[in-house]
């Protein structure tokens, strides 16, 4: 019984000039308990084919079938087709921040939809992952965050992922391709001899090396140029495919029982030339040392131009020294008999900024998950980031009058104030650093059958939670300077004692006050920049 059916598929990629067909044509059906090995020289299509084939790619015409699953012309998988259907992806697919563990759980993902394991995963799944790490070779590892590993101890967690999954179809683009002997024999023995036959499983495995390809495989296909130029017995394609490397020799060294990765095959005459860069545009019309001095001059005009809209005047400064030198007199010494009222309004300063910037990390989170163009849809990312925009948009000391008006005087409308003002602004460092986050570890755990939720949870979170703590200290450092200034509207903190000095003229005690501030804001940033320096390493 065939387990999957491919039937004219085809398959283009857009590009800006002209799409390019990766596929054409394909058509066979493997069956249960078959193993398949696809083989081919670089750019022959056959990572595209395995695309296809799991349901990440939409076919541009024909179609899929997958262990009961249909995928036709512009159609992606079904979530529920992952149940049958796992992928060992070529870059392996793993998310760096988790442990080799935790990636080999989450091949169970489709299984373990309950909000427990979102937590931890059951004891007998996490028996068999050890289990399954200790046979690869990774008993030693298993605790050891993926990003840590080598490549071909990446790799051997990848497979133990697809093994813990265990798929009624595997498909696996290059499994071994980092692998030493011994391990890349261990590898295929496990994938080949994962109960193939007795669970009717069936083996599609791209593989560069002809040797394992017929030691592993019962069928083989060669891929050329996105066709399928041959489907049958491992000696006679692997002879096929020798006699492509013969006929075409450009690709580069290519051995009879190995071919050339694809960086190698990529060399063309066009490459090996030195090149001589284009010339700018601007090169032809005045030259480029005429455009810098324009750039020059338009950039001092706009200065001078800036300078004289706000009356921006060194004169003034240095024309009225008497009068500075005079208030910095009248701050010396500073009056240290109101260090206790200072003292007492600082720490509340730093309480209002803990409790603000915290309760702005709570809910800038989900505005900012919305917000983020990767994992949310269009209408939600634009209501999220104008309410982003206009929490940002008010200045603090305007958030803390507004409260001040609704809730009274005290700390409690301060902290309100810097939630509301940090929320908008840590919003968009957060969706900002979850845009940048790498994608193909998302890939991989749809195709484990990850839910959304668990997709945010195990692919996003680990990934983007260093950065967003990293920009949740730098805010409450902010916040304690933004929390100084909320005293002026009676909103808490060491404002007030700042305010009320300095309209008093009492700039002793206001130097007193700043330097208090000063010194918590130094410990804190020093404080700060050293988490942050471990959080980002
Ligand atoms: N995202 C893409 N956009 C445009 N063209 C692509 C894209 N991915 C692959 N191609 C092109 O499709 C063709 C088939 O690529 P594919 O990666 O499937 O080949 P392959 O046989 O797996 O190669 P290799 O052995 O080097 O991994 C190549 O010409 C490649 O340049």
């Amino acid at each position: 019984m065939s387990v999957v059916r491919v039937e004219n598929l085809c398959l283009s990629y857009p590009t800006t000039s002209q799409p390019v067909e990766a596929l054409r044509g394909i058509t066979f059906s493997v069956a249960a308990g078959e193993r398949v090995a696809i083989v081919g020289r670089s750019g022959g299509g056959k990572s595209s084919l395995l695309r296809v084939l799991s349901g990440l790619l939409a076919p541009s015409a024909g179609s899929v079938e997958l262990a009961g699953f249909r995928i036709a012309a512009g159609q992606t998988a079904p979530r529920a087709m992952y149940e049958k259907v796992g992928l060992v992806f070529q870059n392996y697919g793993l998310v760096p921040q988790l442990s080799a563990i935790q990636n080999v759980l989450c091949g169970r993902l489709y299984h373990q939809p309950s909000a427990a394991s979102m937590v931890r995963f059951p004891t007998d799944e996490r028996s068999r992952a050890i289990e399954l790490l200790d046979d690869l070779g990774l008993g030693e590892r298993i605790h050891t965050r993926s990003s840590r590993l080598s490549g071909g101890e990446q790799q051997r967690v990848a497979i133990a992922r697809l093994l813990h999954q265990s798929p009624q179809v595997m498909l696996l683009d290059e499994p071994i391709a980092s692998l030493d002997v011994h391990w890349a024999g261990r590898a295929i023995d496990r994938l080949a001899g994962s109960g193939t036959r007795d669970h009717q499983r069936a083996v599609i495995m791209v593989l560069h090396d002809l040797n394992m390809a017929r030691e592993f495989a019962d069928r083989v296909l060669v891929m050329h140029h996105g066709e399928l130029v041959f489907d049958g017995p491992p000696e006679q394609g692997c002879r096929v495919l020798e006699a492509l490397a013969i006929d075409e020799p450009t690709d580069g060294a290519l051995g009879p029982t190995e071919l050339a990765p694809a960086s190698a095959a990529r060399t063309t005459d066009d490459e090996a030339r030195p090149a001589t860069p284009a010339p700018l545009p601007i090169d032809g019309m005045w030259g480029k040392g005429s455009f810098y001095v324009l750039l020059a001059i338009l950039i001092a005009g706009l200065y001078i131009w800036s300078a004289m809209g706000v009356d921006f005047s060194v004169s003034r400064i240095f024309g009225n020294f008497d009068h500075a030198a005079n208030f910095l007199s009248r701050m010396l010494p500073p009056d240290f008999s109101v260090s206790a009222n200072v003292a007492r309004s600082l720490l509340e300063t730093v309480q209002m900024a803990l409790i603000g910037t915290t309760l702005a990390a709570i809910v800038s989170l989900p505005i900012a998950t919305l917000a983020a163009r990767n994992i949310s849809a269009r209408p939600f990312q634009v209501v999220a980031r104008l309410v982003l925009n206009l929490l940002r948009t008010i200045p603090s000391i305007i958030w803390g009058l507004f409260f001040v008006a609704i809730v009274g005087l005290g700390p409690f409308p301060g902290i309100l104030a810097l939630t509301f003002y940090a929320a908008g602004y840590l919003g968009k460092f957060y969706y900002e650093g979850i845009e940048s986050i790498d994608p193909r570890p998302l890939q991989a755990l749809r195709t484990v059958g990850a839910t959304p939720l668990q997709r945010f949870r195990f692919g996003v979170f680990p990934q983007v939670l260093p950065l967003m703590l990293g920009y949740t200290l730098y805010m409450l450092e902010y916040n304690v300077r933004a929390a100084s200034i909320l005293g002026v509207v009676g909103a808490g903190g060491i404002g007030f004692y700042l305010y009320t000095y300095i309209n008093n003229f009492q700039y002793d005690r206001a130097a007193t006050a700043l330097l208090f501030l000063l010194a918590v804001v130094t410990v804190l940033d020093a404080v700060s920049s050293r988490v942050r320096a471990r959080l980002m390493s």
